[in-house]
């Protein structure tokens, strides 16, 4: 990630402020974390802890009315445990999901198995759905809490190894599973997915499955199947889902998707032939595809929030919000086509 983490409350370790000054350091540093036992503990017990409550994450609202992500000291969220009676050293099962730029460690954690309520309470905050939470946070805490969430849910499912069926343990930092009955050692996955925004020179074309809300297109996605280059992929899911042939294939960028499991989604813009346009939808895929134009795009990117759309009109059409990178790749899409006409 690029951009900065937000500042933190630092109380900045002695240990980490030499060794830290800079990202180098810094991701040298996590990475210590993930391979020195001894020293995340340490890096724990000095460090903050986000919470979540069976996968949902702890909001707190601000007297502005901001939703923040708290962060708990190690001794405070010691003490909250205690008082729900439950050991407090069950904050040793946090896991690790970052360093700050002020060095310290932040970790996170899910007491599913507490009264939910009980924790609010003495937390100050509530448990939210991730959905909600990462349309609410701001920019820089919106990935960290998908990331929490995607850790978190990655150890709940594989809790047991898939060859010898006898329990995993994990390592202090959370970073790996291991099965000591054969060796075998489990990382957190991610699924690779590309998503694709076509275009055919003037127009780009949108998406939408029959469970997208009403009114929203989106660029065509698709999983890569095992073996195949993103290249590939690309081609395949535009074949597939919307029967056209891509000439040409440009990266744009990647962002871990939370939902409904870890997706990495790898982004590209594609070209197809001015003569090569004609759309054939997949309908087990797809509920519609279509080409759109720069106006009707730019009408859809003026939506700051999805339209009402009652259901006996047609609905007004919408794109995917910021955060998704969907959003980005059409925004891109505007830009090149303004810059190519004004060119003209
Ligand atoms: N961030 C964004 O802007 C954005 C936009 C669009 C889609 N997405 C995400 O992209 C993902 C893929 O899009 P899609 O649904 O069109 O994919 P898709 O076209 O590959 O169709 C989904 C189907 O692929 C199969 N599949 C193959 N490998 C799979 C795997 N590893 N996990 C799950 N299913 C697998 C399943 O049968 C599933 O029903 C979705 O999870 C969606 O949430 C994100
Ligand atoms: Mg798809």
């Amino acid at each position: 990630m690029l951009r900065c983490l937000r500042v933190l409350p630092a109380r900045v370790t002695r240990n980490f402020s030499r060794c830290c000054s800079n990202y180098v350091a810094r991701m040298r540093f996590i990475n210590k974390l993930k391979e020195d036992e001894g020293a995340c503990l340490t890096a724990l017990e000095s460090g903050n802890i986000f919470l979540y409550h069976t996968l949902a994450p702890l909001l707190r609202k601000t007297q502005q009315g901001v939703f923040q992500l708290p962060l708990l000291p190690f001794k405070d969220l010691e003490g909250i445990l205690n008082r729900l009676g439950k050991d407090g050293s069950m904050v040793k099962d946090s896991v690790l999901i970052t360093c700050t730029e002020q060095n310290r460690a932040l970790f996170c954690l899910d007491v599913g198995e507490l009264d939910q309520q009980a924790v609010e309470k003495e937390c100050g905050g509530n448990f939210v759905d991730l959905r909600k939470a990462f349309f609410t946070l701001r920019g820089e805490e919106a990935p960290l809490v998908a990331r929490g969430q995607a850790l978190l849910r990655w150890h709940q499912g594989n809790g047991f190894c898939s060859a010898s069926g006898k329990p995993t343990t994990r390592n202090q930092a959370g970073s790996q599973r291991v099965c000591h009955s054969n060796g075998l050692i489990y990382y957190p996955k991610m699924s690779p997915v590309i998503i694709t925004l076509v275009s055919d020179g003037k127009r780009c074309l949108l998406a939408r499955q029959a469970s997208f809300p009403r009114g929203m297109f989106s660029a065509l996605a698709g999983f890569c199947d095992m073996g195949e280059t993103l290249e590939e992929t690309l081609r395949r899911e535009v074949a597939e889902e919307v029967g056209l042939e891509v000439v040409s294939v440009r990266y744009s960028g990647s962002q871990h998707w939370p939902f409904p499991q870890s997706s990495f989604m790898v982004a590209c813009h594609a070209t197809v032939s001015p003569g090569n346009t004609q759309v054939d939808v997949d309908h087990e895929e797809l509920e519609e595809a279509r080409w759109f134009t720069l106006e009707e795009i730019r009408a859809a990117l003026k939506l700051r929030t999805p339209p009402r759309n009652p259901r006996d009109q047609p609905p007004t059409i919408w794109v995917p919000p910021s955060y998704a990178i969907a959003h980005k790749l059409i925004r891109e899409w505007v830009d090149d086509q303004e810059l190519h006409y004004d060119g003209e």
